[in-house]
């Protein structure tokens, strides 16, 4: 089937060209949920992103009024981006090339108040797992604790007193070099929060990641930020529901999934899941994937009898916030760089498990019982013959 590329803009554009107002407003409600009030952003920031050739977008969500409890106000950035250099040029060109277009944006960000920002899977380099040749992409990897981008991201997280959820390709000297998928949690104080690792591995079409680093060790880490509790569920990991309930399970608010993924594979399922999760689990997702065609020097195939090909296919941006009630922004667009501005208010979290109650009812006994046992090589599945 034929996919579209960078010339199609966005299933919002396409609505809004297409469809008279009154039926353009039921399908938006049956779409996205309850209509989100547009963010007023200051004009600089608008004008600041146009310079540098971004999108913004912002959006509120809200919760009703409580008398015990303050609202609690969070505003989040998702920056979506598209490679500035070639694959094939010098790696550390490459690297200086991301920071200084990332420095751009939560440049943007800060205007526009944001507290906690998340940038896209493996932030600092071409998403050439596909290819698995080893050099140059493993000399992208770094420390987490203090590689050069983390001390970048320290450095721009103190300057705008923001929370940067930073994933990148992680070289963990301490244990033997070993490589992981990871994303850092540095605080608004610049002090490195911790670290949490890509849980589930993609053995699917090209994303060939396995040949590069294996499932984290870490579990499911939530981190206490001063603006809420964040989680960290890394690109495929969106696929796997339990993942997402286990950031839950330990108090996750929000929890981002900053993602690599393509057109042809994923396209239908990226509206659907990150906001599944954020029903099913009563908080906050926040969805991020890069954006454009990323061309590498040699060919490889994907073991499926066709063509040697030297390119991934169309990552197609479309980062979205979704809520607890089903509610989610529009994306922003397939084709170009962008940042996404959303304020939370994070009582809506409690406010819809307390209405849906899934936590409550959630019979998670009974689950760890019966799959405690599934797991176990005698295990025969519970199936009622005549
Ligand atoms: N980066 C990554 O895990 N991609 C796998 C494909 C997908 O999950 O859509």
């Amino acid at each position: 089937m034929a996919m579209a590329g960078a010339e199609w803009k966005s299933l919002e554009e396409c609505l809004e060209k297409h469809l008279p107002l009154p039926d353009l407003q039921e399908v938006k409600r049956v779409l996205y949920g309850k209509e989100l009030r547009k963010l007023d952003l200051p004009r600089e920031a608008f004008e600041a992103a146009s310079r540098e050739d971004f999108e913004l977008q912002g959006y509120a969500f809200e919760a009703a009024e409580e008398q015990l409890r303050r609202p609690r106000i969070v505003r989040v950035g998702l920056v979506q981006n598209r490679t500035p250099l070639p694959a094939d040029a010098p790696v550390a060109e490459q690297v200086s090339a991301l920071h200084r277009r990332i420095k751009a944006i939560i440049e943007v960000a800060a205007m526009c108040g944001v507290n906690i920002i998340c940038f896209q899977e493996a932030w600092t380099m071409p998403f050439a797992f596909c290819t698995r040749e080893k050099l140059p992409w493993t000399e992208f990897a770094e420390s987490a604790e203090d590689g050069p981008t983390t001390r970048f991201c320290q450095k721009l997280a103190k300057n705008h007193d923001m929370v940067v959820v930073s994933p990148i390709l992680e070289r963990d000297s301490e244990h033997g070099d070993v490589l992981w998928n990871t994303a850092v949690v540095i605080s608004n104080s610049g002090a490195v929060l911790g670290k949490t690792r890509k849980n589930h591995i993609p053995r699917v079409g090209d994303f060939n990641e396995s040949t590069y680093y294996m499932e984290g060790n870490l579990g499911h880490p939530v981190f206490q930020t001063q603006f809420g509790r964040i989680a960290v569920n890394i690109c495929y990991g969106r696929h796997h529901p339990l993942n997402w309930l286990m950031y839950s399970i330990n108090g996750a608010e929000i929890i981002f999934n900053p993602s690599a993924t393509i057109g042809a594979l994923s396209e239908s399922l990226w509206p659907i899941e990150a906001r599944n999760a954020a029903i099913a689990n009563h908080c906050f997702t926040c969805a991020i994937n890069r954006v454009g065609t990323e061309h590498f020097p040699n060919e490889f195939t994907s073991g499926d009898g066709k063509k040697a090909h030297q390119d991934f296919g169309y990552f197609y941006g479309s980062s979205y916030v979704a809520a607890p009630d089903g509610s989610r922004t529009p994306g922003l667009s397939r084709s170009q760089d962008g940042l996404l501005v959303a304020k939370l208010n994070l009582n809506l979290c409690q406010q819809v498990n307390d209405v849906w109650n899934f936590k409550m009812t959630g019979r998670y006994e009974m689950y760890a019982r019966e799959l405690a046992e599934a797991v176990k090589p005698n295990y025969r599945p519970t199936i009622v013959k005549e």
